[in-house]
């Protein structure tokens, strides 16, 4: 539907986005996560048309729409800030995009009505068409920007950290309004996000940016368990990542060597998930099949349904440990005190020198 060919710009020569390329689907929620500076809202300004690319061109429905002006592209765009008319209210905010768009402007007053009435009642405005925007709080406020720009029936709908500005509980919320009322119009949301938690819970589909980069472009699920690159396994803060080479079979660190299924050559990293490991109780063996190493207990985090303990290294990084406590009862911890982390090798993550995924250890067992 929307294809994004080899795009590419710099700023004062340093690139912002490099030779990115991505086929967009219809009627589907992709999210975009990358680290501060990575590109995420260059990127949403070149294909807003904001933005003009050194290279590459941008593709919607066959039509090139590259050198196409901002109002005749057909894509909707939730900027970070609001930018709401203040002496307007709710439904003039609304009915503003629908009347003085470009293509097929809406002027007969009883379709403006019903098309605004629609989509306040798809974003749960109804009984706040008459405030002034001045008057809304910041979720009412994303609401109304959301409104503004889908009312307008865009092709896809680029939103700039929607969530970022509201609190933990609003952005729950919100989280699950946003996918119905995508959803409900069968719109393709492009989200750009800088939580994982976010991009990962949200997305049909989500692609990791860096420096301008694309990294990989998948489902969540596919993202977290096998993710293409030690910077995604980073960025996705899942996983407790090694780094040393390859030494008599084993991936050998300053934190001990533990055991590699197979030949790998050029080893250079070894990624174990949060979730994947555990602390062995005093006077617990180490299970056959399985690596483990010694650490210190810094703090624990109790987040609900589940905890997180947190390691210091031998090496000084720190290891975390992730149990759900649906299928154990929280353990604890003197400070300092020293433990022993085990968790099964198939289950660790390899990846070459230069950060690649090499293959898991698993499929190496299996090969
Ligand atoms: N108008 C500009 N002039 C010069 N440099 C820019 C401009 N816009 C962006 N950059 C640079 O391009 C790079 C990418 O910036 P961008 O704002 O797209 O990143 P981001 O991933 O959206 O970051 P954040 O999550 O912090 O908003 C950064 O190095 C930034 O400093």
């Amino acid at each position: 539907m929307m294809e994004v060919r080899a795009l590419a710009k710099a700023f004062s020569g340093v690139k912002a986005i490099d030779e990115f390329s991505l086929q967009v689907h219809a009627d589907e929620y992709l999210t975009l996560l990358g680290p501060s500076g990575s590109g995420k809202s260059t990127l949403l300004r070149l294909l807003a048309g904001l933005e003009k690319p050194d290279s590459g061109s941008i593709w919607l429905n066959g039509v090139d729409i590259t050198t196409q002006p901002t109002h005749m592209r057909n894509l909707g765009f939730v900027q970070q800030k609001y930018a709401l008319f203040p002496h307007l209210n709710v439904i003039d905010n609304v009915a503003f995009g629908l009347r003085h768009r470009e293509l097929d402007p809406v002027t007969d007053p009883a379709r403006v009505e019903k098309r605004v009435a629609d989509i306040l009642e798809l974003v749960g405005l109804t009984d706040l068409g008459g405030r002034m925007v001045g008057q809304l709080s910041g979720g009412q406020k994303q609401r109304v920007s959301l409104a503004r720009t889908l009312v307008t029936e865009p092709k896809v709908c680029l939103l700039d950290e929607p969530l970022g500005a509201l609190d933990a509980n609003l952005r729950e919320r919100m989280t699950v309004e946003l996918q119905k009322i995508r959803r409900a119009l069968g719109v393709t949301f492009m989200h750009v996000t800088g939580n994982e938690a976010e991009a990962i819970a949200m997305g049909d589909r989500m692609i990791v940016l860096d420096r301008g980069r694309l990294l990989q472009v998948d489902p969540p699920d596919t993202i977290f368990t096998v993710p293409a690159t030690i910077d995604v396994a980073r960025y996705i803060n899942a996983y407790n990542i090694l780094s040393g080479t390859l030494s008599d079979g084993r991936f050998t660190s300053s934190n001990g060597a533990f055991p590699v299924v197979g030949d790998v050559p050029e080893l250079g990293y070894y990624a174990v998930r949060y979730d994947a490991a555990h602390v062995l109780a005093p006077g617990e063996m180490v299970p056959d099949g399985s690596a483990s190493m010694s650490a210190r207990f810094i703090a624990s985090e109790f987040m609900g349904s589940q905890i997180i303990y947190i390691f210091r290294r031998i090496d000084g990084g720190t290891f975390e440990v992730v149990r759900h406590l649906s299928r154990e009862d929280p353990a604890s911890y003197e400070r300092d005190q020293q433990c022993t982390i085990c968790w099964h090798a198939a289950d660790a993550l390899l990846f070459d020198v230069k950060g690649r995924l090499v293959m898991d250890n698993s499929m190496r067992g299996a090969a």
